[in-house]
């Protein structure tokens, strides 16, 4: 027995994405997987303690994703055999050690890309994958640097207005109109939009599931 199988010898034969956002639903779905992907959002709490760096919180996240739906698999599929493997991810954008999530209104939008415009950010995506079969947990996390180009408040303020800003990290969406308002990147450009295919694949592979 190799260690892609679990004790009975079997692989995860699907897939289940812990979110409700549509980029990453999108991504995952991009991969073309051999195995079912689906989706469940999970109702996981976000608090965490003040003291945590941008690392462990995306961690710690993308994990309580991860478990909050593996726990409501396991209530609502008690017969259902086939093994699975959850995904879940966390993002947060993270300026002079500040860190911003999604914000609460377009008040707090327009701040946050006051702050961000003309400098240079850091975006953490944390990427947590839980197996149904054994318990077994894989954790990561990648950084991207954002280099953000000088806005004018008139143009922080139509770009807020465009709807656009209202449930991203950071308040903009480099997928979107968002990319004009970003001058270069180093680092993973999926990681920005909430999942680095790449990490996702590497930890796909510890579970046994191949990509390419
Ligand atoms: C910086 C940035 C963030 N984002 C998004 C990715 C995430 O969806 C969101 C960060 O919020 P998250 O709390 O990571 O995710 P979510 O609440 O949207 O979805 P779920 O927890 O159900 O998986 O910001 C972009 O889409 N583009 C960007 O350029």
């Amino acid at each position: 027995m190799n260690n892609l199988t679990d004790l009975h010898g079997r692989t995860p034969q699907r897939l289940i994405m812990a979110s409700s956002s549509p980029r990453r639903r999108e991504l995952i779905q991009s991969l073309g997987l051999r195995i079912p992907v689906t989706i469940m959002a999970s109702d996981a709490d976000e608090s965490t303690p003040a003291d945590w760096t941008p690392q462990q919180i995306v961690e710690a996240l993308a994990l309580r994703k991860a478990r909050a739906v593996k726990a409501m698999l396991a209530d609502v599929e008690r017969n259902h055999q086939a093994p699975a493997v959850v995904v879940g991810a966390d993002t947060i954008v993270v300026l002079d050690g500040e860190m911003m999530g999604k914000p609460l209104d377009v008040r707090e939008a327009a701040g946050m890309l006051r702050r961000l415009q003309g400098r240079t950010h850091e975006v953490y995506t944390g990427v947590a994958l839980v197996s149904t079969m054994d318990g077994r947990e894989a954790i990561a996390h990648r950084m991207t640097q954002v280099h953000m180009k000088p806005l004018d408040l008139r143009l922080i303020e139509r770009y807020v207005a465009s709807g656009e800003p209202s449930d991203k990290a950071g308040s903009y969406a480099i997928q979107g109109l968002g990319a004009t308002l970003i001058d270069r990147i180093e680092g993973d450009y999926f990681n920005v939009v909430g999942l680095p295919l790449s990490l996702l694949s590497e930890l796909l592979g510890e579970f046994g599931i191949d990509v390419i």
